[in-house]
């Protein structure tokens, strides 16, 4: 669902304030308040919202103490941007209602059924730019011609439409062309007065303030604070403009300048908060108007704050952000400060909390109508900045301002500039009378010299003698006399009109001249205003300039003297340079021997650990051997202990038949005696077979007697073998990490001559231009070298 665009029926007429001198009493009541929120509203008085456009209705000048006021609180429209092409794609919800009442504003309902409503002067949408300037802020415009001071601001989240609503397309001009208009259009309507504007444009990034139009290299603008202008940014370029291109231009100017960069949000979001200041002068053309000379000042600003924003994937973008946050929450800050010190609370106002709020100061503080557009975007998406935004809002709306009319006296910019076209216009003057003195001396001339060229005219002296003739009578008048002195009277006549014609026609000609050289005049006043400003402008560069030369005047001498100290230097850096290169040589020699014999050692290290390894194959391999023999003796001794075992069980088997047949021998003592004769040969027989098993296993017990010594004997050689392998191994290996350290020293001392050669390189490279990238990177090489080895030692 989108979100229907309403029929706005705005009159402006119902947020309008009107001026007064009464005190707070006299503002009525706070209209009344639909829904949880309640804003005070702005007092709301019928009066025509054209009515400042006639200067009638603002109070004459006066010195009076009792000076006049405008008293209201601050003007806030809320203005709902339609959903972007991108939100109606991915068909985004809309979470704001405008209405029923004018002015107000909710949220749509939840499923909890819970919904915020808010009122104000007004709220918009679409994209009707001159309906947001005819709601709430061209009545404050006219108000800053007539010498009140205004402050329009447009605040909201990113992306939300503060610069569209502020400077606007090309079909839809902003406020700030709007305003513009408004302001030249009011000189016209009110030929009476004089009026001179100044124009300066300033951004406020990360905190700082920058000149979009000044050179901000040459004069820092800064803050100060003075008894009769408040608080001020100085150093600021001023240019004063005569017509709305001229403050168009400017703003041009300064928009090629801003800081304005692509973030999450928005494809070309303001990173600053930019001010646009005009300062309006004006006095009575009339010096005998009450206003006796003096002159009205006031000041227009108009803000174009940056958006506040979540964390952006940028760093940059993240890092502006957060300057942004912080001012707009410093100015919410103050802002509730305020409204606390208006409730007689005692709170001091933090103005110095942000640069944006110190500049801010003066508007602020009361003496300056405000009018404040918050844009909030339509979808649920945004929901809890958007509800801030409408908070911040309808604290503004509680801030009651109190402008007044400047007058100055003396040292007005106006008055300045006045004093200076009149004093030329006195010198031009001087100039015209002279010019005109000696044009009626040459035309007086001219005439005398066409006068004696005519063909024998009558003279005066002539004319004279011939009345002097008839009224005196000597001769007498006869008729040809007469008709003498007529036809000479013609003649004079006819002399006289040629005369008078030539006259007319050369006075034609000095009046068309004259009316030239008035057109001329004219040209060359403006001219001369024209010249004014750029001699000022030059006048300013110059001083601009030979500060400038004074200062590098200063730093060429310095850098002189750096140079020669430089050249001392070189020299002596090229001459270690040429010692160090040297020693970097004989140095690389010596870590190749030393490498060269870490590379023998390491082989011999390689071999004798190889040696090792096959002796111990060995002692292995024979020791396998030795334990197969044990057993085969083993086995063999087993089986002759078997074979004895046998024999001795023979033996007792033969004893017990001995003893046995030895009772039967008694009966036959022949088969007696044969069977002893028997007896004794087994005996016999078995003892030699004993002691044959008996030889034979001594023999075998010999043996492996001997086999044990000899295989003790060896183990003790391998014993010994392996402790003198393993005293070299370690002997070795000392040898290889004594070398390795005295490589190792040997590269840092290595390193360390490399960075100073470098850095005498670099000192060099300044003044004789020579290439080091070169040592750098073998610095470098060095450096990343003697990481590796001294990690391969470590592990
Ligand atoms: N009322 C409107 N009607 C039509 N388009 C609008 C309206 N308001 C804003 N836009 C468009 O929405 C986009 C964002 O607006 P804008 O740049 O003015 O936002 P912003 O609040 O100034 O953002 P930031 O704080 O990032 O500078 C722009 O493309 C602008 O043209």
């Amino acid at each position: 669902m989108m979100i229907r665009p309403r029929s706005l029926n705005l009159t402006p007429t119902s947020s309008f304030s009107t001026i007064t001198t009464a005190t707070l009493s006299n503002i009525p009541p706070s209209s009344s308040v639909v829904g949880p929120v309640s804003p005070p509203a702005t007092p709301l008085l019928p009066s025509s919202p054209d009515s400042m456009a006639s200067p009638s209705i603002f109070p004459s000048p006066t010195n009076s103490s009792r000076s006049m006021s405008i008293r209201e609180n601050v003007q806030v429209v809320v203005r709902l941007r339609p959903p972007s092409t991108k939100e109606r794609a991915q068909s985004e919800e809309p979470c704001w209602h405008i209405g029923p009442d004018p002015g107000m504003i909710q949220q749509l309902q939840t499923r909890k059924n819970q919904t915020a409503v808010f009122q104000y002067d007004s709220v918009v949408s679409g994209v009707d730019n001159k309906l947001v300037y005819d709601t709430g802020i061209g009545n404050l415009v006219r108000s800053t011609m007539a010498g009140y001071n205004g402050t329009v601001f447009a605040y909201g989240q990113t992306a939300s439409g503060k610069t569209y609503t502020m400077m606007g397309t090309h079909d839809q001009p902003g406020v700030i062309p709007r305003a513009i208009d408004e302001l030249f259009a009011y000189i016209e309507e009110n030929p009476g007065r004089e009026f001179m504007l100044r124009v300066s444009y300033l951004e406020i990034y990360k905190e700082k303030i920058r000149d979009l139009i000044g050179d901000n290299d040459q004069v820092i603008p800064e803050i100060r604070e003075d008894k009769k202008r408040g608080v001020y940014v100085r150093n600021l370029r001023e240019v004063i403009v005569t017509s709305a291109q001229q403050v168009l231009d400017v703003i041009k100017q300064g928009e090629d300048n801003r800081h304005i960069s692509a973030t999450d949000y928005n494809t070309e979001s303001s990173r600053s908060h930019t001010i646009l200041q005009i300062v309006i002068e004006s006095r009575s053309k009339d010096v005998f108007t009450t206003d006796q000379g003096s002159v009205r000042v006031s000041q227009l600003n108009l803000i174009d704050l940056a958006g506040s924003e979540k964390a952006t994937s940028d760093l940059d973008r993240r890092q502006e952000g957060g300057y942004i946050n912080k001012s707009l929450l410093a100015l919410g800050n103050v802002i509730s400060q305020l409204i606390n010190k208006m409730n007689n609370e005692k709170v001091h106002v933090q103005y110095r909390s942000s640069t944006l709020t110190r500049v801010l100061q003066t508007a602020l503080s009361g003496n300056a109508r405000i009018s404040i557009v918050c844009t909030i975007n339509p979808t649920w998406k945004s929901k809890d900045e958007s509800l801030n935004t409408l908070r911040f809002a309808q604290r503004a709306k509680q801030i009651r301002t109190s402008a007044k009319m400047t007058k100055i006296n003396e040292h007005s910019e106006l008055q300045k500039c006045l004093s200076t076209i009149a004093e030329l216009q006195t010198r031009m003057q001087e100039k015209t009378e002279q010019e005109f003195e000696t044009k009626e001396r040459l035309s007086h001339l001219l005439s005398l010299i066409l006068t004696s060229s005519k063909n024998a005219p009558p003279t005066v002296a002539a004319v004279s003698k011939l009345a002097d003739r008839v009224v005196t009578g000597d001769s007498i008048l006869s008729h040809s006399t007469m008709q003498e002195v007529f036809a000479q009277c013609e003649q004079g006549l006819t002399a006289t009109r040629e005369e008078m014609v030539e006259l007319q026609q050369s006075l034609e000609t000095e009046r068309k001249k004259t009316i030239e050289q008035k057109t001329l005049m004219k040209e060359q006043e403006r001219q001369i205003q024209t010249y004014t400003q750029t001699v000022a402008d030059l006048e300013f560069q110059i001083s601009s300039c030979e500060k400038e030369i004074e200062e590098l005047e200063l730093k060429l001498s310095t850098s002189n003297d750096a140079c020669t100290d430089l050249e001392t230097q070189l020299s002596t850096s090229n001459r270690d340079r040429d010692e160090y290169a040297q020693q970097v040589e004989e140095y690389r020699e010596h870590i190749k021997e030393l490498t060269s014999r870490m590379a023998s050692l390491e082989n011999e290290l390689v071999s004798s650990q190889e040696k090792q390894d096959d002796l111990v194959q060995v002692i292995v391999t024979k020791e396998g051997e030795d334990n197969e023999r044990v057993e085969e003796l083993k086995k063999l001794t087993e089986s002759l202990q078997e074979q004895v075992t046998l024999l001795q069980e023979q033996l007792e088997e033969s004893t017990t038949l001995s003893e046995s047949s030895s009772s039967s021998m008694t009966s036959t003592s022949s088969l007696k005696h044969r069977h002893e004769q028997q007896q004794q040969q087994q005996q016999i027989e078995k003892a030699s077979r004993m002691e044959e098993l008996e030889k034979e296993l001594a023999t075998c017990m010999q043996s492996l007697d001997d086999k044990t010594t000899k295989s003790i004997v060896i183990e003790k050689e391998l014993a010994l073998c392996m402790k003198s392998l393993q005293e070299k191994t370690a002997e070795l290996l000392m040898t290889k990490k004594q070398l390795e350290k005295e490589q190792y020293e040997r590269q840092s001392e290595l390193l360390t001559m490399t960075i100073q050669t470098s850095k005498l390189d670099d000192n060099n490279k300044r003044n004789s231009r020579l290439n080091i990238p070169v040592l750098y990177g073998g610095a470098w090489t060095m450096i990343a070298a003697t990481a590796m080895y001294a990690y391969s030692i470590s592990s």
